[in-house]
C-alpha cells in the first residue's frame, strides 16, 4: 500500500482549484482495505464532504452507434461531419477543434498515424481517455501511480488491440506502461459508463478517473452517496447518514439493489475482492429480501434465501419449511420471473406492465426481489418521461405506490440518503401537494354548497314565515330575490328553491 501521506499531498495538488481550506475529510490507514478516506470531523446527514474533478475524463464509446460525440465537451453532435479534418481520428465540435485541448490529443493521435482517420473508430475513441495519461504533468502522473492498480491478465488487451489502428503506435515500453497501467487504475478506481459502477442509476457515459473517490472503500449500505455538475463533470459527494469523526466514509461500487450474489460475483470479477459487510452476510438482507424467492413446495407460502452468503452457487433454504433447493433449482424461478417482468417490460403498454406487477407477478415472484424493484424503478423512469397508455390517476397512484415501496426497501436496508431517494420523495411530495390540492379544492366545494344549503334553508324559512302572516306579495319579492343566488342555474322564481334540490 502506497502511504496515505503522499497519497494525501498529491490531492491537494489535484483539488487545489476547489480551495478548501479545512477538509471535512483525510486519507487514512482503512479498517476495511489499505487506504481509505475518513471524517476528520461529524458530518450531518446532507452535508457536502468534497468535491473532486476528473484527473481524465474521456468518452466511453461503448456503441458504435453514438460515436459521434465531441470528444472534447462530449456534446453529441449532427450525423454527419464530425471527424478531425486534420486527420486525427477524433470526433470534434467546430468550436472545440479550436481548443488547446484538442491540439493536444490531435496532435498525439496524428502522430501514431490512424489507419482511417475519417471513420469514427471506438477504440480509438476509448482509448483517448488512456492516452492523455501521456500528456499529464508529474504530480498528475505521480497521482496516477499512486492509487491501486488490479492488473490482471487482459489489463494489457485494451492498449495492444488500439495499436492495431494506428500505423506508428508508440513502441516505447515506458509510454506503453503509462498507459497499460491507466488502464488498470481506471478499471479499479474510475467509471467507465454508469452501468459499471454507479450506485444511483445516475446517467454517466463516459470514461472517468476521480482520484478522490478512487481511494473511498466500498460497503453495500455506503455512507456517502455522489452527484455530478452537469457542466464541469465535477463530482460531489455527501454525507447519505450522520457520520462520525473518524468513521471511514464509504461509497458502493454496485447498484443499490442488486442482491446478495449478483452483487458478490460483481466485486469479486471487477474489483477483485470479497465484501464482508453486514449486508452481504447476512442472507436476509437485513430483512429486504432482495434476494427472496418463493419455495419450490406451492403448499407453503415460505421465502427461499441462500443458505450462506459469499458464495456464487450456494444452496437455498426456505425460512418457512426449511426445505432446501439447489442453486440452479432457484435460479429456474429467478430466471422466469426475470423473463416474463422483462417481456412486459419490453411490450408498449406501460399500462400492462403496472397492471402486471400490482396483480400478477406476486404469484410466481415475491414483491421483495430486486427483478420487481428494477421494474418499479423502469415504471417510474417512464412516467417521468411521459403518462404513455396510462390515465392520469393510474400514473398518480403508480408514483406514489412505487416510491413508497422502493423507500421502504431503502429503510429496511438501511440505507440512508442518495439520488434515487431524492428522486423518490420528491415523486412522493408532488403526489401527496397534488392530493392536498384536490382534498382542498373539494372541501372548498363542499363548504360553498354547505353554505348555499344554509341560506336556501333560511329563505325558506323566512318565506314560510311570511305566507303564515298572509304577506303573499313580500314572499314573492323576497323568493324571486333569493332564488337566482341559492338555486342551481337554471331555476327561476317565484317558486323556492327546496334544499334538497339545492344539494
Ligand atoms: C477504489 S480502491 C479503494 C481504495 C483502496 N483501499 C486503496 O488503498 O487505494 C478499490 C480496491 O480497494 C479494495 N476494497 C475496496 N472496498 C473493499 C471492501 N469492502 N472489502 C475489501 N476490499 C475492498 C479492493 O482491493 C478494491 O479493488
Amino acid at each position: 500500500m502506497i502511504c496515505p501521506k503522499r497519497t494525501s499531498e498529491l490531492l491537494d495538488i489535484h483539488l487545489a482549484p476547489f480551495k478548501d481550506k479545512d477538509p471535512a475529510w483525510e486519507i487514512g490507514i482503512s479498517k476495511i482495505a489499505g487506504r481509505g478516506v475518513v471524517a476528520t470531523r461529524h458530518l450531518k446527514r446532507g452535508e457536502i464532504i468534497f468535491r473532486d474533478s476528473p484527473l481524465l475524463i474521456g468518452l466511453a464509446a461503448h456503441e458504435e452507434d453514438s460515436l459521434n460525440a465531441c470528444s472534447v465537451c462530449m456534446i453529441l453532435l449532427p450525423d454527419t461531419r464530425f471527424m478531425c479534418r486534420q486527420g486525427c481520428g477524433l470526433p470534434v465540435c467546430s468550436l472545440c477543434a479550436k481548443k488547446k485541448q484538442h491540439k493536444t490529443d490531435c496532435d498525439l493521435f496524428r502522430s501514431w498515424g490512424p489507419n482511417e482517420p475519417e471513420v469514427a473508430n471506438s477504440v480509438i475513441i476509448r482509448l483517448l481517455c488512456v492516452a492523455r495519461a501521456i500528456n499529464l504533468n508529474k504530480d498528475q502522473r505521480d497521482l496516477i501511480y499512486c492509487l491501486q492498480a488490479n492488473l490482471d491478465n487482459n489489463h494489457r488487451t485494451e492498449v495492444r488491440n488500439a495499436a492495431k489502428c494506428f500505423k506508428k503506435f508508440p513502441t516505447d515500453k515506458k509510454v506503453i506502461e503509462i498507459m497499460n497501467r491507466t488502464v488498470a487504475v481506471i478499471r479499479t478506481n474510475g467509471f467507465d459508463k454508469t452501468t459499471d459502477r454507479t450506485n444511483d442509476n445516475q446517467e454517466f457515459n463516459y470514461r472517468a478517473l476521480y482520484p478522490l473517490f478512487g481511494v473511498m472503500n466500498h460497503d453495500c449500505i455506503p455512507n456517502s452517496y455522489y452527484t455530478f455538475e452537469e457542466k464541469t463533470n465535477n463530482m460531489i459527494v455527501r454525507a447519505a447518514v450522520d457520520i462520525p469523526e473518524g468513521f471511514e466514509i464509504t461509497t458502493t461500487y454496485t447498484k443499490l439493489f442488486t442482491g446478495n450474489i449478483a452483487r458478490h460475483l460483481f466485486l469479486k470479477m471487477k474489483k477483485n475482492f470479497t465484501c464482508k459487510c453486514p449486508r452481504c452476510s447476512d442472507p436476509t438482507e437485513k430483512g429486504a429480501y432482495i434476494s427472496g424467492l418463493y419455495c419450490r413446495d406451492t403448499s407453503c407460502n415460505g421465502l427461499v434465501v441462500p443458505e450462506i452468503t459469499g458464495l456464487p452457487h450456494p444452496n437455498w433454504n426456505c425460512l418457512e419449511c426449511k426445505q432446501k433447493s439447489t442453486h440452479a433449482q432457484m435460479m429456474k424461478s429467478q430466471d422466469f420471473a426475470s423473463g416474463a417482468i422483462n417481456a412486459k417490460n419490453n411490450s408498449n403498454s406501460l399500462r400492462t406492465l403496472i397492471q402486471y406487477l400490482n396483480e400478477k407477478s406476486d404469484q410466481f415472484i415475491p414483491d421483495s426481489n430486486h427483478v420487481i424493484i428494477d421494474a418499479k424503478l423502469s415504471v417510474l423512469q417512464r412516467l417521468n418521461q411521459s403518462r404513455e397508455d396510462c390515465s392520469e390517476e393510474l400514473a398518480a397512484n403508480t408514483r406514489l405506490r412505487y416510491s413508497r415501496d422502493i423507500m421502504q426497501v431503502m429503510d429496511k436496508l438501511g440505507m440512508g440518503d442518495s439520488l434515487v431517494r431524492t428522486q423518490l420523495q420528491e415523486q412522493v411530495r408532488k403526489e401527496e401537494e397534488r392530493r392536498a390540492i384536490k382534498q382542498a379544492a373539494e372541501a372548498e366545494k363542499q363548504r360553498k354548497l354547505a353554505e348555499l344549503q344554509e341560506k336556501a334553508a333560511e329563505a325558506d324559512k323566512l318565506l314560510a314565515a311570511l305566507a303564515a302572516n298572509g304577506d303573499e306579495t313580500a314572499a314573492a319579492i323576497i323568493a324571486a330575490e333569493t332564488a337566482p343566488s341559492c338555486a342551481p342555474t337554471g331555476a327561476t322564481a317565484p317558486t323556492p328553491a327546496p334544499a334538497a334540490e339545492l344539494a
